[in-house]
């Protein structure tokens, strides 16, 4: 592969984790790692001093660390942080502890102003609040989300996102062999999708060759500096932030950005409102909309609720859909019978003699592709993009595992570490078998959430979860039915070091048209 064929999609935003530390950030946890591998060998195993020595020493594969240690200790060990200091953390992947934390105890187990504090960037939306405040927020989004108005907006969005915009840049990389970064790619054109069906109006154009998308930019930026506030102590990201340094400054660049750019849509749409310019709802049923002229569903609300509304909106439907999507195709490539059985599965719907430009599979034909939705529900096991849950416990309680858990102690699902349990999933849970979702009479397996939780459970499960599904779904199928995916660089495929699992480097591929 030489520079001259490969599309220069930009990659900085994305770079891997020795990258992304800034100085004194790697400072602090080179040298605590250094230390760590001296003093591990004399501390008793699995004792809370020991395990956080673990932490810091693999401070880079955070992911696979947890998942291991809690295979090792049958699903929760808890870190007794306030020897040192810190608050203490209950890290679990137990179903038992995870049904009680997220349904049957939920009232004890709010977000907490810790999460509040760490999650600042996502300011005052339904993702932050807790009680009364939550519960009036969750009930307008999930009458939003359930309404028909809504689905038939966010389904037209999608379709003509992958119809007009996506498949001539896939064809135009195909036509032109050039090398992309199809994680890249993914983001760039479900991010469009989100943004319209969070404010009602398009991004700029975001297609091949162009240079980084500010809000996208900004979100990562986010979404380092908030994990690096998990791993280093809260002293240390609090003198980061006064002085402006590394990952917090980035971070402060960030919500400057994502507030200049959200306000500005929420203009856009007041001078729409004032001039009567408002289009109808087949047209717009945005988010933004319903927040800025008030319906049956949404009150209209001061601009920082609305704000961080319509961005974490974006945000919710960007980053989880585009990285589940970008590791369903790695994992296609490791495994080419099950990209085969896909095949067999789409061609049954629509023969490759039929197949014409731009050929895009509807919600209702996705919906009749069972293989095609183990395959993904399998990718979300293994790779849930919400990798971890994080709550704080109001009073103190017992888990059905038996653990102790104090007042104001941080309570972390890990679903990453969930979908790699052998006690859920059996001695084989780390092979991608889509087969387990498929029960003998040929319907999808569904499991419950406490056991399958990437998209959380309780009360306070995704409520996005249809619309997400049906963006993988339809996503991967067009790709699929129309492409072969063939990736130039094998790479480890490590999961990225945040609460997100994008892959570490991308996922650089080249598109093969499969039909003329
Ligand atoms: C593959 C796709 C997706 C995954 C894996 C996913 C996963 C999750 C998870 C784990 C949570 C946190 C639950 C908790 O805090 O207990 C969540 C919350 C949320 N998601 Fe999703 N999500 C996805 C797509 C979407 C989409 C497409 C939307 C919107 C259309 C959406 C909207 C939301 C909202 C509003 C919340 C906050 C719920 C609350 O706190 O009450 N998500 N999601």
């Amino acid at each position: 592969m030489t520079s001259s064929d490969v599309i220069s999609l930009h990659r900085t935003p994305y770079p891997s984790h020795n990258t992304t530390m800034d100085t004194l950030t790697l400072v602090t946890l080179l040298v605590a790692a250094i230390l760590s591998i001296f003093f591990l060998h004399f501390i008793k195993k699995n004792t809370s001093p020991w395990i956080l020595l673990r932490f810091l020493r693999n401070f880079y594969r955070m992911h696979d660390n947890q998942a291991e240690l809690l295979e090792q200790n049958n699903g929760t060990i808890l870190v007794k942080r306030s020897w040192f200091g810190g608050k203490d953390m209950l890290l679990t992947s137990d179903p038992a502890n995870v049904r009680h934390i997220l349904s049957t105890n939920f009232s004890n187990y709010p977000k907490g102003a810790e999460f509040r504090k760490q999650f600042e960037f996502f300011g005052d939306s339904v993702f932050t609040f807790d009680f009364e405040e939550w519960n009036h927020h969750r009930n307008a989004v999930r009458s939003f989300f359930s309404h028909r108005l809504f689905q038939q907006f966010a389904e037209k969005i999608v379709q003509d996102c992958i119809q007009i915009e996506l498949t001539s840049a896939l064809d135009q990389i195909s036509n032109n062999q050039v090398v992309v970064d199809l994680e890249d790619l993914l983001r760039r054109y479900i991010y469009y999708s989100a943004c319209c069906i969070s404010t009602g109006y398009k991004p700029r154009f975001i297609g091949l060759a162009l240079s980084e998308d500010k809000l996208l930019k900004a979100t990562d930026d986010a979404c380092d500096a908030i994990t690096a506030r998990y791993l280093v102590p809260e002293s240390i990201w609090k003198l980061q932030r006064r002085f402006g340094l590394g990952k917090e400054r980035r971070l402060r660049e960030a919500e400057k950005t994502m507030d200049k750019i959200i306000s500005n849509y929420m203009s856009m749409k007041q001078e729409e409102m004032s001039k009567g310019e408002i289009r109808n709802d087949e047209e717009d049923f945005s988010l933004l909309k319903g927040y800025t002229i008030g319906n049956e569903i949404f009150e209209q609300l001061d601009h920082k609720v609305i704000k961080d509304s319509t961005f974490g909106l974006i945000f919710a439907i960007e980053d989880t859909t585009s990285s589940s999507l970008s590791r369903f195709f790695w994992l296609l490539t490791k495994n080419p019978k099950v990209e085969a059985k896909i095949r067999q599965e789409l061609e049954k719907v629509r023969p490759l003699t039929e197949a014409k430009s731009s050929s895009f599979f509807s919600d209702v034909e996705v919906g009749k592709m069972v293989y095609l939705q183990a395959a993904l529900l399998e990718t979300l096991r293994l790779f849930p993009p919400a990798s971890m849950v994080s709550k704080t416990a109001a009073k103190p309680d017992t888990l059905p595992s038996g653990h102790h858990v104090s007042q104001n102690t941080m309570v972390i699902i890990s679903a990453y570490a969930m979908g790699r349990m052998s006690m859920i999933w059996g001695p084989d849970c780390l092979e991608f078998k889509p087969e387990r979702w498929i029960m003998e009479d040929g319907r999808i397996r569904h499991e419950p959430p406490h056991k399958f939780s990437a998209f959380g459970a309780g009360p306070r499960i995704c409520p996005g979860k249809d619309v997400g599904l049906k963006v993988l779904e339809t996503f991967a199928a067009t790709i699929i039915y129309n492409y072969h995916v063939q990736v130039v660089e094998d790479r480890v495929g490590a999961p990225k070091n945040t609460f997100i699992l994008h892959l570490d480097h991308g996922l650089m591929v080249r598109l093969i048209k499969r039909w003329t």
